[in-house]
Protein backbone atom coordinates (compact mmCIF):
# COMPACT_ATOMS: atom_id res chain seq x y z
CA UNK A 1 0.00 0.00 0.00
CA UNK A 2 2.56 2.34 -0.85
CA UNK A 3 1.62 5.31 -2.86
CA UNK A 4 2.81 7.55 -5.72
CA UNK A 5 2.23 11.21 -5.43
CA UNK A 6 -0.99 12.45 -7.18
CA UNK A 7 -1.25 15.08 -9.21
CA UNK A 8 -2.57 18.04 -6.23
CA UNK A 9 -0.28 19.88 -4.80
CA UNK A 10 -1.85 19.28 -1.63
CA UNK A 11 -0.74 22.68 0.14
CA UNK A 12 -3.94 24.57 0.14
CA UNK A 13 -6.57 23.39 2.73
CA UNK A 14 -8.95 21.05 0.53
CA UNK A 15 -12.31 23.05 -0.12
CA UNK A 16 -14.24 20.29 -0.09
CA UNK A 17 -13.70 19.18 3.68
CA UNK A 18 -15.57 20.62 5.94
CA UNK A 19 -15.01 23.83 7.17
CA UNK A 20 -14.43 24.43 11.28
CA UNK A 21 -14.98 27.55 12.16
CA UNK A 22 -13.26 28.76 15.41
CA UNK A 23 -10.93 25.58 15.82
CA UNK A 24 -7.49 25.50 15.66
CA UNK A 25 -5.95 22.46 14.84
CA UNK A 26 -2.36 23.26 13.38
CA UNK A 27 -1.04 22.98 17.07
CA UNK A 28 -2.66 19.18 17.57
CA UNK A 29 0.32 16.49 17.03
CA UNK A 30 -0.64 14.02 14.87
CA UNK A 31 1.76 10.61 14.01
CA UNK A 32 1.61 9.03 10.96
CA UNK A 33 2.97 5.81 10.89
CA UNK A 34 4.83 4.71 7.48
CA UNK A 35 4.10 7.03 4.50
CA UNK A 36 0.76 5.97 2.91
CA UNK A 37 -0.81 8.44 -0.02
CA UNK A 38 1.56 11.51 -0.78
CA UNK A 39 -1.73 13.38 -0.44
CA UNK A 40 -2.99 12.30 3.01
CA UNK A 41 0.23 13.48 4.26
CA UNK A 42 0.10 16.77 2.78
CA UNK A 43 -3.50 17.42 3.81
CA UNK A 44 -2.29 16.01 7.69
CA UNK A 45 0.62 18.74 7.49
CA UNK A 46 -1.14 21.58 6.54
CA UNK A 47 -4.35 20.78 9.44
CA UNK A 48 -2.38 19.65 12.03
CA UNK A 49 1.08 19.23 13.75
CA UNK A 50 2.70 16.05 11.59
CA UNK A 51 5.23 14.00 12.94
CA UNK A 52 6.52 10.97 10.72
CA UNK A 53 6.88 7.58 12.57
CA UNK A 54 9.29 6.65 9.74
CA UNK A 55 11.98 9.70 10.14
CA UNK A 56 12.99 7.99 13.50
CA UNK A 57 13.59 4.24 11.77
CA UNK A 58 9.89 3.47 12.38
CA UNK A 59 10.86 3.14 15.88
CA UNK A 60 8.60 4.54 19.12
CA UNK A 61 12.26 4.50 21.23
CA UNK A 62 13.87 6.43 18.36
CA UNK A 63 10.94 9.07 18.59
CA UNK A 64 10.63 9.23 22.26
CA UNK A 65 14.24 10.01 22.33
CA UNK A 66 13.76 13.36 20.16
CA UNK A 67 10.22 14.24 20.96
CA UNK A 68 7.58 14.37 23.57
CA UNK A 69 5.34 11.50 23.98
CA UNK A 70 2.49 13.70 25.34
CA UNK A 71 2.16 15.81 21.90
CA UNK A 72 0.43 12.79 20.17
CA UNK A 73 -3.30 13.09 20.53
CA UNK A 74 -4.07 11.10 17.29
CA UNK A 75 -2.10 8.19 15.03
CA UNK A 76 -2.76 7.65 11.69
CA UNK A 77 -2.26 4.08 11.03
CA UNK A 78 -2.89 1.84 7.72
CA UNK A 79 -2.15 -2.09 6.64
CA UNK A 80 1.81 -1.92 7.34
CA UNK A 81 1.74 0.01 10.57
CA UNK A 82 -1.63 0.56 12.52
CA UNK A 83 -1.93 1.21 16.52
CA UNK A 84 -0.31 -2.04 18.21
CA UNK A 85 -0.36 -2.35 22.27
CA UNK A 86 3.36 -0.53 22.34
CA UNK A 87 2.56 2.42 20.44
CA UNK A 88 -0.70 2.69 22.19
CA UNK A 89 0.88 2.72 25.63
CA UNK A 90 3.72 4.84 24.61
CA UNK A 91 1.83 7.76 24.11
CA UNK A 92 -0.39 8.90 27.02
CA UNK A 93 -2.79 11.80 25.29
CA UNK A 94 -3.37 9.57 22.52
CA UNK A 95 -7.72 10.32 21.88
CA UNK A 96 -7.75 8.52 18.28
CA UNK A 97 -6.43 6.45 15.73
CA UNK A 98 -8.35 6.92 12.65
CA UNK A 99 -6.83 4.25 9.62
CA UNK A 100 -6.28 4.61 6.49
CA UNK A 101 -7.78 1.30 5.61
CA UNK A 102 -11.06 -0.38 6.11
CA UNK A 103 -9.32 -3.61 8.28
CA UNK A 104 -8.61 -3.16 11.88
CA UNK A 105 -5.96 -5.84 12.37
CA UNK A 106 -3.31 -3.76 13.02
CA UNK A 107 -5.02 -1.71 15.41
CA UNK A 108 -5.25 -3.43 19.28
CA UNK A 109 -8.99 -2.38 19.76
CA UNK A 110 -9.45 -4.08 23.25
CA UNK A 111 -6.62 -1.55 24.22
CA UNK A 112 -8.26 1.19 22.77
CA UNK A 113 -11.55 0.59 23.78
CA UNK A 114 -9.80 0.16 27.43
CA UNK A 115 -8.35 3.33 27.47
CA UNK A 116 -11.30 5.31 25.55
CA UNK A 117 -9.39 5.85 22.47
CA UNK A 118 -11.58 6.68 19.70
CA UNK A 119 -11.14 4.28 16.40
CA UNK A 120 -12.28 5.24 12.66
CA UNK A 121 -11.29 3.37 9.49
CA UNK A 122 -12.07 4.06 5.62
CA UNK A 123 -15.26 1.93 4.98
CA UNK A 124 -17.65 2.33 1.49
CA UNK A 125 -15.72 4.75 -0.62
CA UNK A 126 -12.74 1.86 -1.40
CA UNK A 127 -15.96 -1.08 -1.43
CA UNK A 128 -16.00 -0.60 -5.60
CA UNK A 129 -12.52 -0.95 -5.85
CA UNK A 130 -11.66 -3.82 -3.72
CA UNK A 131 -14.29 -5.64 -5.73
CA UNK A 132 -13.80 -4.86 -9.27
CA UNK A 133 -10.46 -6.00 -8.39
CA UNK A 134 -12.13 -9.33 -7.19
CA UNK A 135 -13.61 -9.66 -10.42
CA UNK A 136 -9.77 -9.05 -12.26
CA UNK A 137 -8.41 -11.38 -10.44
CA UNK A 138 -10.92 -14.11 -11.38
CA UNK A 139 -10.52 -13.19 -15.00
CA UNK A 140 -6.90 -13.05 -14.53
CA UNK A 141 -6.37 -16.54 -13.06
CA UNK A 142 -9.11 -18.38 -16.01
CA UNK A 143 -8.46 -16.38 -18.57
CA UNK A 144 -4.73 -16.41 -18.14
CA UNK A 145 -4.74 -12.69 -18.90
CA UNK A 146 -1.26 -12.36 -17.41
CA UNK A 147 0.17 -15.29 -19.45
CA UNK A 148 -1.50 -14.85 -22.64
CA UNK A 149 0.11 -10.79 -22.39
CA UNK A 150 3.32 -11.99 -22.07
CA UNK A 151 3.02 -14.67 -24.78
CA UNK A 152 2.28 -11.33 -26.88
CA UNK A 153 4.88 -9.39 -25.64
CA UNK A 154 7.43 -11.94 -26.53
CA UNK A 155 6.57 -12.55 -29.74
CA UNK A 156 5.44 -16.53 -28.96
CA UNK A 157 1.94 -15.73 -30.70
CA UNK A 158 4.27 -15.53 -34.24
CA UNK A 159 5.07 -19.53 -33.22
CA UNK A 160 1.54 -21.15 -32.14
CA UNK A 161 -1.86 -20.33 -30.71
CA UNK A 162 -1.90 -19.43 -26.99
CA UNK A 163 -4.29 -22.10 -26.28
CA UNK A 164 -7.17 -22.48 -24.36
CA UNK A 165 -8.33 -20.94 -21.02
CA UNK A 166 -11.48 -21.44 -18.60
CA UNK A 167 -14.66 -19.80 -18.95
CA UNK A 168 -16.04 -17.25 -16.38
CA UNK A 169 -19.67 -16.95 -16.79
CA UNK A 170 -21.86 -18.87 -15.08
CA UNK A 171 -19.61 -20.47 -12.62
CA UNK A 172 -20.52 -21.21 -8.99
CA UNK A 173 -19.33 -18.05 -6.65
CA UNK A 174 -18.47 -18.46 -2.65
CA UNK A 175 -18.00 -15.92 -0.88
CA UNK A 176 -16.61 -15.64 2.33
CA UNK A 177 -17.80 -12.80 4.25
CA UNK A 178 -21.05 -10.92 2.80
CA UNK A 179 -20.22 -7.81 4.17
CA UNK A 180 -19.91 -4.39 1.99
CA UNK A 181 -17.07 -5.94 -0.35
CA UNK A 182 -18.55 -9.52 0.15
CA UNK A 183 -21.63 -8.20 -1.21
CA UNK A 184 -20.37 -5.71 -3.74
CA UNK A 185 -18.61 -8.79 -5.38
CA UNK A 186 -21.52 -10.89 -5.20
CA UNK A 187 -23.12 -7.98 -7.53
CA UNK A 188 -20.64 -8.19 -9.99
CA UNK A 189 -20.65 -11.69 -10.08
CA UNK A 190 -23.94 -11.88 -10.63
CA UNK A 191 -23.75 -9.85 -13.72
CA UNK A 192 -21.50 -12.53 -15.55
CA UNK A 193 -24.61 -15.03 -14.91
CA UNK A 194 -22.90 -16.60 -11.73
CA UNK A 195 -24.54 -18.33 -9.17
CA UNK A 196 -23.53 -16.80 -5.49
CA UNK A 197 -23.68 -19.08 -1.92
CA UNK A 198 -21.64 -17.46 1.06
CA UNK A 199 -20.56 -18.16 4.38
CA UNK A 200 -20.83 -15.72 7.22
CA UNK A 201 -21.06 -15.94 10.61
CA UNK A 202 -25.22 -15.36 10.13
CA UNK A 203 -27.99 -15.61 7.67
CA UNK A 204 -28.12 -12.11 5.99
CA UNK A 205 -31.67 -11.61 6.11
CA UNK A 206 -31.20 -9.11 3.17
CA UNK A 207 -29.44 -11.00 0.42
CA UNK A 208 -30.93 -13.59 -1.64
CA UNK A 209 -28.04 -16.08 -1.81
CA UNK A 210 -27.89 -19.40 -0.73
CA UNK A 211 -26.04 -19.21 2.89
CA UNK A 212 -23.85 -21.91 4.41
CA UNK A 213 -23.27 -22.37 8.02
CA UNK A 214 -20.01 -24.90 7.45
CA UNK A 215 -17.01 -23.11 5.41
CA UNK A 216 -16.34 -26.60 4.19
CA UNK A 217 -19.88 -27.13 2.59
CA UNK A 218 -19.42 -23.80 0.69
CA UNK A 219 -15.67 -24.94 -0.42
CA UNK A 220 -17.49 -27.96 -1.86
CA UNK A 221 -20.26 -26.48 -3.33
CA UNK A 222 -18.60 -23.58 -5.71
CA UNK A 223 -16.05 -23.47 -8.14
CA UNK A 224 -14.75 -20.08 -6.94
CA UNK A 225 -14.11 -19.00 -3.76
CA UNK A 226 -13.37 -15.34 -2.57
CA UNK A 227 -12.26 -14.59 0.51
CA UNK A 228 -13.84 -11.25 1.67
CA UNK A 229 -13.95 -10.81 5.47
CA UNK A 230 -12.28 -8.90 7.69
CA UNK A 231 -9.28 -10.54 9.70
CA UNK A 232 -9.62 -11.85 13.54
CA UNK A 233 -8.79 -14.70 15.82
CA UNK A 234 -11.76 -16.63 14.55
CA UNK A 235 -10.80 -16.01 11.12
CA UNK A 236 -7.22 -16.71 11.29
CA UNK A 237 -6.57 -19.12 8.63
CA UNK A 238 -10.21 -19.64 7.54
CA UNK A 239 -8.78 -21.33 4.84
CA UNK A 240 -7.12 -24.40 5.93
CA UNK A 241 -6.29 -27.64 4.28
CA UNK A 242 -9.33 -28.98 4.76
CA UNK A 243 -11.41 -25.76 2.75
CA UNK A 244 -8.69 -26.65 0.06
CA UNK A 245 -9.47 -29.97 -0.71
CA UNK A 246 -12.86 -29.17 -0.54
CA UNK A 247 -12.59 -26.42 -3.07
CA UNK A 248 -10.85 -29.10 -5.21
CA UNK A 249 -8.51 -29.43 -8.18
CA UNK A 250 -10.49 -27.54 -10.57
CA UNK A 251 -11.23 -24.53 -7.98
CA UNK A 252 -9.64 -21.53 -7.49
CA UNK A 253 -9.14 -19.18 -4.42
CA UNK A 254 -8.94 -15.36 -4.61
CA UNK A 255 -7.83 -13.84 -1.57
CA UNK A 256 -8.57 -9.67 -1.32
CA UNK A 257 -8.84 -9.76 2.35
CA UNK A 258 -5.78 -10.71 4.63
CA UNK A 259 -2.99 -12.98 3.96
CA UNK A 260 -3.41 -14.49 7.08
CA UNK A 261 -6.86 -16.35 6.44
CA UNK A 262 -5.25 -17.98 4.42
CA UNK A 263 -2.91 -21.25 5.88
CA UNK A 264 -0.14 -19.99 3.03
CA UNK A 265 1.88 -23.01 3.72
CA UNK A 266 -0.88 -25.52 3.18
CA UNK A 267 -2.09 -23.36 -0.43
CA UNK A 268 1.53 -23.15 -1.55
CA UNK A 269 1.51 -27.12 -1.60
CA UNK A 270 -1.67 -27.11 -2.90
CA UNK A 271 -1.13 -25.57 -5.28
CA UNK A 272 1.97 -27.69 -5.96
CA UNK A 273 0.51 -30.76 -5.57
CA UNK A 274 -2.48 -30.12 -8.25
CA UNK A 275 -4.97 -30.32 -5.30
CA UNK A 276 -5.91 -26.81 -6.15
CA UNK A 277 -7.14 -25.80 -9.86
CA UNK A 278 -5.18 -21.64 -9.58
CA UNK A 279 -5.52 -18.38 -7.05
CA UNK A 280 -5.66 -14.92 -7.34
CA UNK A 281 -4.11 -13.56 -4.63
CA UNK A 282 -3.85 -9.56 -3.61
CA UNK A 283 -2.45 -10.25 -0.14
CA UNK A 284 0.34 -12.59 1.75
CA UNK A 285 1.11 -14.12 5.58
CA UNK A 286 4.24 -11.52 4.84
CA UNK A 287 3.63 -8.73 3.08
CA UNK A 288 6.24 -8.02 0.96
CA UNK A 289 7.09 -11.52 1.23
CA UNK A 290 5.53 -13.80 -1.71
CA UNK A 291 6.17 -17.54 -1.52
CA UNK A 292 9.09 -18.27 -3.80
CA UNK A 293 7.01 -21.10 -5.17
CA UNK A 294 4.00 -18.76 -5.90
CA UNK A 295 6.43 -16.89 -8.49
CA UNK A 296 6.81 -20.07 -11.11
CA UNK A 297 3.38 -20.86 -11.01
CA UNK A 298 1.17 -20.15 -14.24
CA UNK A 299 -1.61 -20.75 -12.53
CA UNK A 300 -1.09 -18.18 -10.07
CA UNK A 301 -2.00 -14.70 -10.51
CA UNK A 302 -0.37 -12.12 -7.56
CA UNK A 303 -0.83 -8.66 -6.95
CA UNK A 304 0.92 -6.40 -4.37
CA UNK A 305 -1.93 -5.37 -2.09
CA UNK A 306 -3.74 -2.85 -4.04
CA UNK A 307 -7.52 -3.47 -3.74
CA UNK A 308 -8.38 0.02 -2.87
CA UNK A 309 -5.31 1.62 -4.74
CA UNK A 310 -6.38 4.04 -7.17
CA UNK A 311 -6.06 7.92 -7.36
CA UNK A 312 -10.30 8.26 -7.28
CA UNK A 313 -10.37 5.53 -3.94
CA UNK A 314 -7.46 6.71 -2.23
CA UNK A 315 -8.09 10.50 -2.22
CA UNK A 316 -11.44 9.87 -0.99
CA UNK A 317 -9.69 7.36 2.15
CA UNK A 318 -7.55 10.31 2.99
CA UNK A 319 -10.16 12.88 2.68
CA UNK A 320 -12.24 10.75 5.46
CA UNK A 321 -9.31 10.64 7.64
CA UNK A 322 -8.87 14.10 8.30
CA UNK A 323 -12.97 14.86 8.01
CA UNK A 324 -12.87 11.90 10.91
CA UNK A 325 -9.47 13.90 12.82
CA UNK A 326 -11.47 16.82 12.27
CA UNK A 327 -14.83 15.76 13.54
CA UNK A 328 -13.06 14.42 16.75
CA UNK A 329 -11.26 17.55 17.58
CA UNK A 330 -14.21 19.93 17.17
CA UNK A 331 -16.35 17.49 19.31
CA UNK A 332 -18.29 16.42 16.46
CA UNK A 333 -19.51 12.70 15.72
CA UNK A 334 -17.32 10.83 13.68
CA UNK A 335 -18.15 10.57 9.82
CA UNK A 336 -16.92 6.08 9.99
CA UNK A 337 -16.89 5.24 13.99
CA UNK A 338 -15.44 1.42 14.97
CA UNK A 339 -15.32 2.65 18.87
O1 LIG B 1 -6.46 -3.59 2.69
C1 LIG B 1 -6.93 -2.50 2.64
C2 LIG B 1 -7.70 -1.89 3.69
O2 LIG B 1 -7.89 -2.49 4.74
O3 LIG B 1 -8.13 -0.75 3.48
Amino acid sequence: MNHQPTPQTGKEKNPNLKKISGITMESIGVLMTCPMHKYLEQQLETHFNLFRLWHCNSSITEFLKTHQGNTIRAVVGDTNIGADAELIASFPNLEIVASYSVGLDKIDLRKCEEKGIRVANTPDVLTDDVADLAIGLILGVLRRICASDEYVRIGKWKDADFGLATKFSGKSVGIVGLGRIGTAIAKRAEAFGCSISYFSRSQKPFANYKFYSNIIDLATSCQILIVACALTEETHHIIDREVIDALGPKGILINIGRGAHVDETELVSALLEGRLGGAGLDVYENEPEVPEELLGLGNVVLQPHVGSDTVETSDAMADLVISNLMAHFSNKPLLTPVI
